[in-house]
Formats: structure tokens, sequence, C-alpha cells
């Protein structure tokens, strides 16, 4: 994606299901948890860079050690910086404990930090709240009752914080934050609480306090909790906990909209946001990986035995498409298909921008993560003209001369576009900045014939259209092409997310924004004011209003806008912009038919919210997330 958008985050689970001396015994090694972890982790990188955290708990340590232990970092490399410091208290082991402290795992655990059995690592991109230290996950909620300890961390967001930061309220609470993880750590606390009470009251006749402890650890219905925790949720999620008697979860929204898998064998088990970083972290069978059911929970107990437990009623599957487009791994069997699917079913709209004309046409991508599709688009090209030589080979007599070009004929593809330095932007004043962004790209100079060549360009998606219009356009017009077509494998992105990406700017939408200067063009301003209008009047209402803003014009009208506001007075070459449709999007990844951003039919109703007090935010000139 050439537009940098904050996106997602990315959790990390593994509960070790035999005590640590099996794994020394096995596997050789003291941290075998934290290395794998550690590789979790790094292949889920893509999933947020603004700060990482680790936390692990130690089941059933005696009284007066301490058994919850966590790491957060907001350095460049975050993962790295924790794990250098998770290292140390392994090195420390050895000077504490002589050469052998590493092959004894009872020493271990009693000794550093660590080394329990329970780990949760998370990654994150900020969705809620700024980026600091104090907002990495996960959080703490602690206690003196060690069944009242809470680690949260999750790939989240909440339409609806307010409403639920305001229940805290009146029941009393003081919550520390207003972020949407304190509010649902403490959402999920108050319930903890309630069944260490419930427990507690069922048990305390007959038994001491003593007594009461472990049956309550014992007994903790952590899929209860969830149940009564989760209903007020509106928004995607794939949340993670784990509670300090031992006891851990991951539940899913009922949607299915954030992404949870997970893996289980007599030894370990594991839960992730992406299938590869669990086969790559643990070497397994792809189909041994299993995606947690929206609306369930992996429920984890605290002698490792585990269910997957439905908490609240699934709905409708709208499993959130732009993971597959853009944000996770390609590397995933299915996801790697698709995106090839996404650039194959471009081949009809690009034949027809290059007028059929292949043999005055570069192809193109934009790296890094529009490359699989390309591959698709390049495949599909290669079809298309097997079925044109078939037809010409058996409906025409072709010279001998004819032939050999059409046997050889190859569509022809170059690398033109490269992306030399990750530039910070921020730190430059506005009239660098634009240099700044012009010099993020580079092009390959002397493979394209000027006048003569149409240059196409596949990128996964364009969202804003910053660094098409300021960079990627004005590098590609020096190698003068007589004309630039640029390719979306994803479609027109005409309204916010509110599920885990931070997108929720009309203004930051080069479709919205090309469907304003239409309406203003043709003098339709009052169409704005009537959605506007429908916007504050009824902010309940379950209608997404600002369909209304596009209503009157063809997806083809909306791109040719497109095209014409990135096109900056200095670009020589005609440019065209063609977008995935949204029917195409469908066919080419089926199971995952969350499309919100495209069509504007959100899963929830706190997401139509969204996106009706985003336009009204956007009429009254603010600019706030409107979440
Ligand atoms: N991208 C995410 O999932 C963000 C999680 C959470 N809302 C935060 O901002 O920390």
């Amino acid at each position: 994606m050439s537009d940098a958008i904050k996106h997602e985050c990315g959790i990390a689970m593994i509960r070790l299901r035999k005590p640590t001396q099996y794994y020394i015994d096995k596997y050789g090694s003291a941290s075998f948890a934290a290395n794998r972890l550690y590789v979790l982790m790094q292949k889920q990188i893509n999933r947020g860079q603004d700060g990482a955290g680790v936390a692990n708990i130690k089941i059933d340590t005696k009284p007066g050690t301490r058994y919850i232990s966590r790491y957060r970092s907001v350095e460049p490399s975050a993962v790295n910086f924790i794990f250098d410091k998770i290292n140390k208290k392994y090195k420390k082991a050895k000077k504490l404990g002589g050469h052998d402290a590493l092959s004894d795992g009872e020493w271990l655990k009693e000794n550093i930090a660590f080394s329990g059995e329970v780990w949760l690592g998370h990654l994150r991109y900020g969705t809620h709240g700024e980026n600091s230290i104090e907002t990495c996950h996960p959080f703490l909620k602690q206690n003196n009752w060690r069944s009242r300890n809470l680690v949260m961390a999750g790939n989240f967001n909440m339409t609806n914080n307010e409403e639920l930061f305001g229940k805290l309220v009146q029941l009393g609470q003081h919550p520390k934050e207003k972020t949407d993880t304190v509010t649902v750590m403490e959402k999920v606390g108050h319930f903890l609480d309630e069944e260490n009470q419930r427990i507690f009251d069922k048990y305390k006749h007959n038994h001491t306090n003593e007594q009461l402890t472990h049956i309550i650890e014992n007994e903790l219905d952590v899929a209860r909790i969830l149940r009564r925790s989760c209903r007020d949720f509106d928004g995607g999620y794939a949340m993670a906990g784990m509670i300090g008697n031992g006891s851990a979860f991951v539940v899913r929204d009922p949607s299915g909209i954030r992404p949870a898998f997970y893996y289980a064998d007599e030894e370990v088990i594991v839960i992730a946001s992406e299938k590869p970083a669990i086969k790559s972290a643990f070497n397994i069978d792809f189909n041994a990986i299993k995606e947690i059911k929206p609306g369930h929970a992996i429920v984890i107990n605290k002698d490792g035995s585990y269910s997957e437990d439905e908490i609240l009623p699934a709905r409708e599957k709208k499993s959130c498409s732009f993971e597959r487009i853009y944000f996770s791994r390609g590397t995933d069997p299915g996801i790697y298909q698709e995106r090839k699917n996404l650039g194959k079913a471009l081949i009809p709209q690009i034949l027809k921008a290059i007028d059929f004309d292949l043999k005055n046409t570069v192809f193109s991508y934009i790296p890094n993560t529009a490359e699989t599709a390309f591959l698709g688009l390049i495949e599909g090209l290669d079809e298309y003209l097997v079925a044109k030589r078939k037809e010409v080979l058996l409906d025409g007599k072709p010279h001998v001369g004819d032939l050999d070009e059409l046997l050889s004929f190859r569509p022809r593809v170059e690398k033109l576009v490269s992306k030399d330095v990750k530039l910070r932007t921020f730190i430059t004043s506005d009239e660098d900045r634009d240099s700044m962004v012009a010099s993020v790209y580079d092009t390959t100079y002397e493979v394209i014939r000027p006048g003569i060549d149409t240059v196409v360009v596949i990128d996964d998606s364009i969202v804003r259209g910053t660094t098409l219009e300021k960079s990627i356009l004005t590098t590609l017009d020096k190698l003068n092409p007589k004309r630039i077509v640029i390719v979306s494998s994803a479609p027109q992105i005409r309204y916010p997310d509110c599920y885990g990406i931070d997108m929720s700017r009309m203004k930051e939408f080069i479709a919205f924004r090309a469907a304003i200067a239409l309406i203003k063009e043709r003098k339709m301003e009052n169409l704005l004011e009537q959605v506007y209008e429908s916007c504050i009047s009824q902010p309940h209402n379950s209608e997404n209003f600002v369909k209304q803003v596009y209503a009157p014009f063809t997806d083809e009208e909306i791109s040719d806008k497109v095209a014409e506001i990135v096109t900056t007075s200095e670009i020589h070459a005609e440019v065209k912009v063609i977008f995935q449709t949204v029917d195409n999007l469908h066919k080419c990844i089926p199971d995952h038919s969350g499309d919100w951003y495209f069509t504007g039919d959100y899963p929830t109703t706190g997401g139509t919210r969204v996106v009706n007090r985003a336009f009204a935010n956007y009429m009254e000139g603010k600019v706030v997330r409107a979440y």
C-alpha cells in the first residue's frame, strides 16, 4: 500500500500444558516458550509497530513470590527490545543458580521471571488513545487474590466506548483512563470479581478461606464471565486475557470481524491473529490450525484443559476483507491465492483501459504489498493471450511471420517502481514534506518508450491518494509514458473503519473527496446539507446516510474524478485509475465478506453510527476520530 495507514494489532498466546522440565528435557531449552513466542510475534510484526508487550503467568507459585511479569516497549524494535530483556533474565539464572540452573525447571520457575506456563504477547497499532508505553498492551488489573488478577491484550476497536465507559461510572467505578483497552479490561474485570464472589459465597459456609482460594481457582467459569462482559460490546475484537490463577482465553466478536486462529496438541495451546505465524513458530501442518468461531472463545482452564465455547450467538460472518487484501501476511496459502485472484479479476477493465494494445503497454506494481496481485494479473494476461491465440489459429490462417510473433508474444513486465526510503514525514515542515514524499519512490529508466508506451501499475488499495499524487505519478511521469493506468486490487474506499483500522475521517478518503468534487461541480451542495441534517438529527438511526453522497454517481465517475485529483499540473501523461468492483472482490475472497469500507454496510449498529458521525465531523470541520 502506498498510503501508510495505521492498522491492526496482533495477539499471540502460548499455554504450556506440561511442566517446564518436560520442554527442557525434550527440546533442550529452558526458553522453549519464550523462543516460540518471539517467532509468533516477529511473524506478526506487520500488525503493529507502535509498540509491543509480553506478559507471563506462573501457575501455583508460593504466596510471597511474584507470578505475573510484564514488559512493554515503544522502542523502534520493540519486540527485540523486550526479548533481549527476557533473555537477560535467563542469563541471570546461570549467575544465580550455576551452570545447571537452566536445566532445572522447578528452580527456574521459583527464581526467574518469565518462566511461567502462560504467555501473552501483543503488537500494537493504536486506534484509541495515544501512543505511549502506558497504552501498550498487555494491561494489568491487579489484586491480592490471585484469581482476581487480569491481564489483557487485544486486536479490537469498540464503537461504543463512551457508553461502556459510562456504565462503569454508573457502577460507581473510577476508570483511570478513557482508552478502550482500559474500558474493556475493567468490564471483564468487574465480572471476574463477581464470578470470584459467586463461588466464594457458594462454598463459604463449609470451607476456610485458604480452601476457598483453591476452589475458586479451579471452578472459575471463564465463559460465564465473558458472556456477561461481551453483551454490551459493539465492535470488532479478538481479545486475549490471562487470569492470575493461570486460566486464559481469547474471545472473538460475533461477526468474526477480527481474525483469530488456534492450534492445540498435548504440549501446547497456541493462539494468534495469523495462521502463518503459528505455522512458522511450531512447524505444524497448516490444516491443524483452526479459526476461532465467531462469537466463541477458546477458554483454557487452570489445569490446561480447554474448550471452544459460545459466548454470544454468532451473526452473519463478516470477516474483514482488508485482512486478506493487505494486512495479513501473504504467506497464508488462502490469502496468497485470493490476492492473485484479485489481480486476475482486473484484466477486463485493464484491457479496456489500454485499448487492448498489449504491445505498447508495460506492466508493473507498487512494492511491497501488491506483488501477489501482480502475479495474478500477469497470469490473467497469459490466459487472455492463450485464448486469443486459439481464436486466431482456429479462425484464421496466420502467415508464418505472424505465427512467430503470435506464439512468442509475452506481456511486457518491468520493475518500474522501487521504494527507497522510509521517510518520517511528520518531522518536516509542510513545504518540505512534499519533496520528501516525492523521493520515497524511484523508477527504472530506459525500459519504456517515451510517448509510445502505456504504463500499468497495480497497488493493493488506494486510501488517501496522497502518495500517488505526490510521489508515484510524478516519478512515473519522468519516463514520459503516453498514459499511466493505476490499478487498485481493492474497491474504492468510501467509508470509515471502526473495527481496528485507524481510518475514521471522511476527508482521508480520495473516493470521498472525488464525490464531494462531483457534487460541487454539479451544484448539488444541498445534498450535503440534507445528509448532514439526517446525521445530526437521527444519530441513532441504523441507516447509513452517507451512502446518499455517492448515490448520484457511477463507480466510473468517481474513479475518473480520483484520477483527475491525483493528476497535478506537472504531469504530462494521461492518467486513468481503475478500482476492483465489489462483486469481483466477493468472488475472489468468498469467505471474508466484511466490506463496510467499500459498501457502507456495517455489521454492527455502532458502525453505522460511526459513519454518520464521521460525516457530521467532516461538515463541522472537526478532524477527530469518529468513535
Ligand atoms: N488496532 C488495534 O487492535 C488497537 C487496539 C486498541 N483499540 C488500542 O488502540 O490499543
